[in-house]
C-alpha cells in the first residue's frame, strides 16, 4: 500500500476533478489530471475511472523514465503521453489538467485551422497575456485515435513555435492546462472554459463577427 501524507498532491487532484465534475467538464470518466513530485515523477488519473468520485488508489505514478505502478486493472490515462510531452517541453509545470466541456468542443470547430483567435478579454491577463487590446490565438490538434498521435504533433508543434498561452484545445475532444502550481492549473482551466463560454455566447448574439477584435 503506498503511504500519503496531508500534502498528498493526490488530494488535490480528487478535490480538483470533483468541483470540474460539478461543473460538468469531467462527465463521466472524461478528462484526466496530473501533478509532479519533487523527484520528477506526477501522479497522473487512471484510466476510465469516474471523475466526480475519484478515491486515492485511483492514481498511477509515472517516473522520469518513463515506468510506472500500474496492474492489470490500474492503468494511466490513455492520454499520458500528452501529459509527458507537456512535462518534458516546459519543466517548470507542475501541473497538467485535460477536461471536456461542451463549449470548447464548440469552439474547436469555429475555425477551420490549427490557431483559435481569443477575443481580447480581461480574462486573458490571468493566463499571462497583459496587453492591450491582445491578439492572442489558442493552438489546436486534431484528434487522433491513437493518443501518441496526438502528442507527437504537440511536441513538433511547440518546439518550433511556443504558444502564447500555457494550453491547448484538441478539436472535438477538450482543453488541455499545464501550470507551475495544481492551483494555477485550476485557474488556468476555469478561465480558458470562461473564455469559452463567452465565444458560444458570443456568436449567438453577434454571429460569425462576434469574436473578432
Ligand atoms: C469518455 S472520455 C474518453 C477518453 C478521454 O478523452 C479522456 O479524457 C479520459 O481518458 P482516461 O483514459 O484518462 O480516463
Ligand atoms: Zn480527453
Amino acid at each position: 500500500m503506498t503511504s500519503h501524507t496531508p500534502s498528498d498532491r493526490r488530494l488535490e487532484l480528487i478535490a480538483t476533478a470533483r468541483h470540474f465534475y460539478q461543473q460538468g467538464w469531467m462527465v463521466g470518466t472524461a478528462g484526466n489530471l496530473s501533478a509532479r513530485l519533487p523527484d520528477g515523477s506526477f501522479w497522473i488519473t487512471a484510466s476510465g475511472r469516474s471523475k466526480g468520485e475519484l478515491l486515492l488508489s485511483d492514481f498511477v505514478r509515472i517516473y522520469p523514465d518513463g515506468k510506472e505502478e500500474s496492474s492489470a486493472d490500474l492503468k494511466p490515462s490513455a492520454e499520458t503521453a500528452i501529459h509527458q510531452v507537456l512535462y518534458t517541453l516546459f519543466p517548470q509545470a507542475q501541473a497538467c489538467y485535460h477536461v471536456h466541456s461542451i463549449e470548447a468542443n464548440l469552439v474547436s470547430r469555429f475555425v477551420v485551422g490549427d490557431s483559435l483567435p481569443l477575443p481580447p478579454l480581461e480574462m486573458l491577463k490571468g493566463l499571462g497575456i497583459w496587453q492591450e487590446n491582445p491578439c492572442c490565438v489558442l493552438p489546436i490538434f486534431a484528434n487522433h485515435l491513437q493518443v501518441s498521435r496526438i502528442a507527437t504533433e504537440i511536441q513538433e508543434r511547440f518546439t518550433i513555435n511556443l504558444p502564447q498561452v500555457p494550453a491547448l484545445l484538441i478539436r472535438d475532444h477538450g482543453v488541455t492546462v499545464w501550470a507551475s502550481s495544481c492551483e494555477t492549473a485550476r485557474n488556468y482551466i476555469e478561465l480558458v472554459e470562461y473564455i469559452f463560454r463567452y465565444m458560444v455566447a458570443a456568436r449567438g448574439i453577434w454571429g460569425d463577427e462576434g469574436n473578432n477584435n
